[in-house]
């Protein structure tokens, strides 16, 4: 079994009469990238602000890398990044005086910020102060602070908030080669599920502060339903064929489109029949439900965005 880099037992967090955290034990091994989604307002940044050591909870247990006393802890947390929200990057300065403020508290050579800069792709900056930053720059220059202590455990709050489809991929990119080149371990938050599915290997749903479920990618895949979508010219025409072959787990969707969930029926029949009866089909496919919906299902229809 690899080691065990975060476990939480019971964790609870009230701010007056409301619970932002309740009874959430969770486990983090090293190499996942363990997802934490939530709805706005689910208790994501308490929980991590709670690992950080930022606020003190009311009950339960920490244990960060085998430690769980104060000293222990304290000690654990130098072995952590950490980008809560916004951390301090200094808008005055370039990316490169950023990393070297950072470094000068004890961390990485100049070689190393180099490198930084590179795989953070923020290398051709120059003489740009961050003030002048775009937002993904900001953020990806946010992850590379996290990186000048060289940890080993790195925990990301809604890295990819606010970035384009483009800045969300570059992020997921820098994530997993962060990863798969030195070996960290990465807790990140998102309601963006669908996003997260790229490349988290466990997820945490959070809902009103519970951890509701904890699963792994491959759980993910099994449990989301997979389904036949057939688009064809005549819906209405199709039914009788698939009476005929005894499919009775399916849904008319509209005129053009059928989903079918018995999957152990092989596509190319079903296609064959229709075609056979003289139905059009112009599209056929097993379809994976999306994660989105998945997470639906689990939180009772509430929207996680
Ligand atoms: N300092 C605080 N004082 C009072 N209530 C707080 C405080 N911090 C958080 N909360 C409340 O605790 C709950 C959880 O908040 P938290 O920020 O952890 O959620 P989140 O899942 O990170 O959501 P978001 O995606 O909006 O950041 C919310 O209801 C929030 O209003």
């Amino acid at each position: 079994m690899t080691e065990i880099i975060l476990k939480t037992t019971g964790v609870t967090k009230k701010y007056g009469q409301h619970k932002a955290l309740a009874d959430v034990s969770i486990e983090i091994r090293r190499g996942m990238i363990y997802g934490l989604i939530g709805e706005n307002g689910a208790g994501k940044s308490t929980f991590m602000r709670a690992i950080m050591g930022l606020i003190e909870t009311d009950t339960g247990t920490i244990e960060l890398f085998g430690q769980h006393d104060t000293k222990g802890l304290q000690q654990a947390r130098r072995k952590m990044g950490q980008s809560i929200e916004m951390p301090a990057l200094y808008p005055e300065l370039t990316a490169r005086e950023n990393l070297q403020v950072q470094a000068a508290n004890g961390g990485v050579d100049e070689t190393e910020i180099e490198r930084l800069l590179t795989m953070m792709n923020l290398a051709t900056t120059g003489r740009k102060h961050v003030k002048n930053f775009s937002l993904g720059m900001r953020q990806r220059l946010a992850i590379a602070v996290t990186l000048v202590t060289n940890p080993e455990f790195l925990i990301l709050d809604e890295p990819t908030n606010g970035l384009d489809p483009a800045g969300i991929a570059e992020i997921r990119e820098i994530i997993l080669q962060l990863v798969n080149e030195r070996g960290l371990t990465v807790l990140i938050s998102s309601h963006l599920l669908n996003e997260l599915s790229l490349v988290a290997t466990h997820y945490g749903i959070l809902h009103h502060g519970r951890l509701i479920r904890e699963l792994s990618k491959e759980q993910i895949a099994q449990e989301s339903q997979q389904y036949i979508e057939i688009e064809l010219a005549d819906a209405q025409a199709a039914i009788p064929i698939l009476d005929q072959m005894q499919i009775a787990d399916y849904t008319v969707v509209d005129a053009q489109h059928i989903n079918v969930y018995q999957h152990n029926q092989a596509v190319a029949q079903i296609n064959r029949a229709l075609v056979l009866a003289d139905i059009a089909v112009t599209r056929i496919g097993v379809t994976q439900q999306q994660l989105e919906d998945y997470f639906l299902n689990l939180t009772g229809g509430e929207q996680l965005v």
